[in-house]
């Protein structure tokens, strides 16, 4: 019998949060850590950042002696177990406090700060990737701006060549980073100081905008906007309708007549363009489509104009708090010709949309004779559309 070859064990890291500062420079009646991010302490997002992926084991948060309550009220529940050790009086004294805490069968740990709420799995996976084959590896981003020196006159210029602005989390494997703490005398501005002057080499990982470190008053509002920008809703729409040609002299397109040696056939007034806007908008909110809201064998909807349904879209999706910020319609005939009533088109769909006629594309192709389409049965439209709601 053939036993099949078990995988390799994942390898498996802990987060280590330090949380014990007292947030002086951000000021407030609590430590940063604890204020409320757009409905959410900040340590408590921190710890679902990490808590959310999969290769973490463990959560050793450090906090301080007096923040028992605040530390309570902000713990999230999470899959891992987590467990809370006092911190030091300064950064370098709680990681080593958090150190001690960690689980002797975990490969690596991650040590964050617990004011950089906003780190993404981005950033926490390239610092995993690069453990893989270094002892030590932390996330930055290259100085971009010119460097200066001086007090309140500029008194030089610094070369920014090779510079870098040092986020967490800084992952290390277990064993390396504990002695590097243990050897250290203090005074580190973080971990990756410690590893180096303990001889481990640390490689440089994508850092990321968004990991802000929460250190001053004004990073408040700035971590709200990045929240609000990650929870902003954004949807996309599909329509699809079709029309047969009957008697009459003239098809309703977009809300437009235009001349035509017949005319299109319908409960309403057969406007394939509007009607495939409006399924699209329908689509987007999940509200089911036209006939839902319209049901043909309502009489009271026969020969109406198409523009009412498709106001009643628009103005569903801004009780639901969303924009309209783009439609594109296609419309599939071999005649009539849209192109020269493209433009007026488009300006129309704007107007029932409310947007500008710069977020609304009206466009056409033949079915190259093929098929209903290109037999002149009938008009098909396809259309997509984009609603966000901020
Ligand atoms: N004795 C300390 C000092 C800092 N930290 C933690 O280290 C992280 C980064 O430190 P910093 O932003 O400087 O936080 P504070 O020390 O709280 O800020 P401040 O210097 O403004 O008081 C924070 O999550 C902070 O809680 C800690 O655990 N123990
Ligand atoms: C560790 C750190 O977040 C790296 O940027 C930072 O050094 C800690 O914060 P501080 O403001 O320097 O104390």
């Amino acid at each position: 019998m053939t036993v099949p070859a078990a995988d390799p064990p994942v390898p498996t890291a802990a987060a280590l949060i330090v949380a014990a500062g007292r947030g002086i420079r951000a000021g407030g009646e609590i430590p940063k850590q604890y204020r409320m991010l757009e409905g959410d302490a900040v340590l408590t997002r921190t710890l679902r950042a990490f808590a959310g992926h999969p290769a973490i084991g463990q959560i050793v948060v450090v906090r301080h002696a007096e923040d028992a309550d605040l530390f309570a009220a902000a713990r999230p529940d999470t899959r891992q177990p987590l467990v809370d050790v006092i911190g030091g009086d300064s950064r370098d004294a709680s990681v080593r406090a958090g150190l001690a805490a960690v689980d002797d069968a975990m490969d690596y740990v991650l040590i964050h700060d617990a004011a950089r709420p906003l780190v993404s799995p981005d950033v926490i996976d390239g610092v995993l990737d690069a453990l893989a084959c270094h002892n030590g590896a932390a996330p930055a981003l290259p100085v971009t701006d010119a460097l200066w020196r001086g007090a309140s006159m500029v008194s030089g210029t610094q070369d920014r060549t090779g510079l870098w602005r040092a986020q967490t989390p800084q992952g290390f494997r277990l064993g390396p980073i504990r002695a590097a703490h243990a050897a250290h005398q203090g005074g580190a501005a973080d971990d990756v100081e410690v590893a180096r002057a303990f001889g481990l080499e640390v490689a440089i990982t994508p850092g990321s905008e968004d990991n802000l470190k929460i250190t001053a008053p004004d990073d408040f509002a700035r971590a709200a906007r990045l929240v609000k920008g990650q929870q902003m809703d954004i949807r996309t729409g599909n329509g699809f309708d079709v029309h047969r040609f009957g008697p009459g002299d003239h098809v309703m397109l977009c809300g437009l007549a235009i001349p035509h040696t017949r005319g299109l056939q319908g409960h309403s007034d057969a406007d394939v363009g509007l009607h495939t806007v409006t399924d699209a908008i329908y689509g987007a909110l999940a509200a089911g489509d036209i006939g839902t809201h319209f049901p043909p064998s309502d009489p009271q909807w026969k020969g109406v104009a198409s523009h009412v349904f498709l106001t009643h879209a628009v103005e569903m999706a801004g009780e639901r708090g969303f924009a309209i910020t783009h439609a594109d319609l296609t419309l599939i005939c071999e005649q009539p010709r849209i192109g020269p009533h493209a433009g007026a088109m488009r300006a129309e769909l704007a107007r029932i949309l409310r947007i500008g006629a710069d977020r609304v594309s009206v466009k056409a192709t033949t079915s190259e004779r093929l098929g209903f389409t290109g037999r002149e049965e009938g008009i098909a439209a396809l259309a997509t559309v984009t609603l966000v709601a901020p």
